[in-house]
């Protein structure tokens, strides 16, 4: 669970403040130097919950309590030096600079009640452990339920899959908030509602895990999951005979059996694409195309949406989701949705407000990302980041030392190309070390039979390529290595992200060789973090300096 003091910062000019803080510091007059928070005025301010109609459980309390600070005044002053910095957004708004979301006060909502969720739902999340929600899906859930497309960025693991699954249950399937139609008859739709999309079959089905385990196991056949490497006939037979409310699979399948005419997606009122910037990827370009003519397109379909549609724009509501957004993520929404938000763990702000942080290659259109900016800010905050230098021959020996050192219990480690990763698991095991490999050669049950020996702790050691680097959510993971270098620092984050889950506490180690560690340099600015060099000595990490730090310390002395 995200620890109250995460989920209760303020955004105040691009930094952030825990909100009892800010109101201790406020109530002595802490003033040595001060930053002025002044009320946001304008069309492209944020959306806050306040204006969508929430406020806060401190809002409530503070209500006819004399002397109270009133957050929503037009000054209120703190001391700079309480004010932590937050790094640079990876993309940032060209809303005035002054405004702030300071209303952002209710996303430190204390329960799922505050947010407008249905009873049934709450009580489902309740009897599932899940109380307090996270800040992303305390900004993401109002937004949502308010009928808005929107892009969900925040760091990996935060929780995004609930933020936007949870007002999609309020409004489409057995837990809904209004469950009878105008005539009180029980509102029994037998049509697609709700298309989820996902670039893997693993992601695909953790996400259909994670909508039984809300819905509970009586109601499991309001989803159906339509992922490849299955057998499509008898997913197939499950649209026809289940007829559920729900799906949720990969591209190539989705867009498969609609085209055979078995998935009727026209009336569905939600699209969701998670890891929306892989599925814009050219591998899965004409699969998504068809996706994304088809889903809610009938024409008068049955939607709630309060504002008139442009025409030309689909009879749905789109969310777009990642930790990574680069800019081309912008550019889609904006295209594909409308009036779209971003919404961010602190703030929420309309999507047409947003720029690019740097210049945009024109000449390649399609790959308009900023891969460095995109980057930034998708890591949780809790992650320790190393790298450590060895010969290509001794690099497996390194991530066996690692994981001794560490004491690490669910290590994942990343590896390029299938051989190596096979040799790889071969030389851990011939060491003693239990260890599995996954990649997409192996087949469908293959793949999950890994996966559950990883997840139950027979397998401590995780070999595996790409694949895995998006979205796989295994809480205990408390070790990512790098064996091979990533491509990118996008690939970097979402590798990274496979631990320190949920404000838990993770370590990422890339092992180079010396001739990479420039690589590693590169990636630490992008990514606004330090990577430091570290040694494993006598069973302990011990961190060291590089020979670029030496030199630097060499010159100033
Ligand atoms: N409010 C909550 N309370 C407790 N646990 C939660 C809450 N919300 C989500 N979780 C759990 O946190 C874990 C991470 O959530 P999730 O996979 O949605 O993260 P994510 O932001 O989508 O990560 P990634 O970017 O890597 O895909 C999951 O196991 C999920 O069940």
């Amino acid at each position: 669970m995200m620890p109250a003091s995460m989920s209760s910062r303020l955004l105040i000019f691009g930094e952030s403040l825990p909100f009892h803080r800010l109101l201790h510091v406020s109530r002595k007059a802490w003033f040595h130097s001060s930053v002025s928070i002044l009320h946001q005025a304008d069309n492209h301010g944020p959306l806050t919950l306040a204006s969508l109609g929430f406020r806060s459980i401190q809002e409530r309390k503070d209500e006819g309590k004399p002397n109270k600070v009133k957050l929503l005044n037009s000054h209120t002053e703190v001391s700079k030096s309480k004010v932590k910095a937050v790094k640079n957004s990876a993309i940032k708004s060209t809303g005035r600079k002054k405004q702030l979301d300071i209303e952002s006060a209710p996303f430190a909502a204390q329960s799922f009640s505050e947010l407008g969720l249905p009873d049934s739902l709450i009580d489902r999340l309740e009897s599932e452990g899940f109380r307090t929600p996270t800040d992303v899906q305390s900004a993401a859930i109002p937004t949502i339920l308010k009928n808005q497309d929107v892009v969900i960025q925040s760091y990996t693991g935060s929780g995004k899959t609930l933020a936007y699954l949870l007002p999609i249950l309020s409004e489409v399937g057995p837990l809904k908030k209004k469950p009878f139609d105008r005539d009180g008859e029980p509102d029994e739709k037998t049509d697609i509602e709700a298309v989820i999309v996902a670039p893997s079959r693993e992601l695909a089905m953790q996400i259909v895990r994670e909508v039984e385990k809300i819905l509970g196991h009586e109601n499991r056949k309001a989803v159906q999951q339509l992922v490849g490497g299955a057998n499509r006939s008898r997913q197939e037979e499950a649209l026809r005979k289940n007829r559920p409310s729900i799906v949720v699979g990969t591209p190539g399948r989705i867009s498969e059996i609609s085209a055979a005419g078995k998935l009727h997606t026209h009336g569905a009122r939600y699209l969701v694409l998670d890891e929306v910037d892989e599925l814009l990827s050219f591998n899965f370009r004409e699969d998504m195309h068809r996706i994304l003519e088809h889903v809610g397109r009938r024409s008068g379909a049955d939607t709630n949406r309060k504002k008139s549609l442009l025409s030309g724009k689909a009879n749905r509501q789109t969310m777009l989701v990642s930790a990574t957004v680069p800019f081309s993520v912008i550019r889609a929404a904006r295209s594909w949705g409308q009036d779209p938000f971003l919404v961010q763990a602190k703030k929420v702000i309309p999507l047409e407000s947003v720029q690019p942080s740097g210049p945009i290659n024109l000449s390649k259109p399609m790959s308009g990302t900023l891969p460095s900016h995109a980057a930034v800010e998708s890591l949780p905050p809790s992650l320790k980041h190393y790298h450590c230098v060895t010969k290509l021959q001794h690099k497996v020996d390194a991530l066996r030392r690692c994981v001794h050192a560490l004491d690490a219990k669910y290590v994942i480690a990343f590896m390029n190309n299938t051989k190596q990763l096979k040799d790889a698991v071969f030389k851990l095991e011939a060491r003693g070390m239990s260890a599995a490999e996954l990649h997409g050669d192996l087949g469908k049950l293959a793949r999950s039979t890994t996966m559950k020996k990883f997840k139950n702790g027979e397998v401590r050691v995780l070999v595996t390529n790409e694949l895995s680097a998006r979205g796989l959510d295994v809480a205990e993971c408390d070790l990512v290595v790098n064996l091979d270098l990533p491509t990118d620092s996008i690939h970097y984050a979402h590798r990274a992200g496979r631990t320190g889950r949920l404000g838990r506490k993770g370590t990422v180690v890339t092992v180079c060789e010396g001739r990479e560690v420039f690589v590693v340099k590169k990636l630490q600015k992008q990514l606004g973090i330090p990577i430091p060099a570290c040694e494993f000595v006598e069973g302990k990490l011990i961190v060291t300096k590089d020979d670029e730090d030496k030199n630097s310390q060499a010159l100033e002395t």
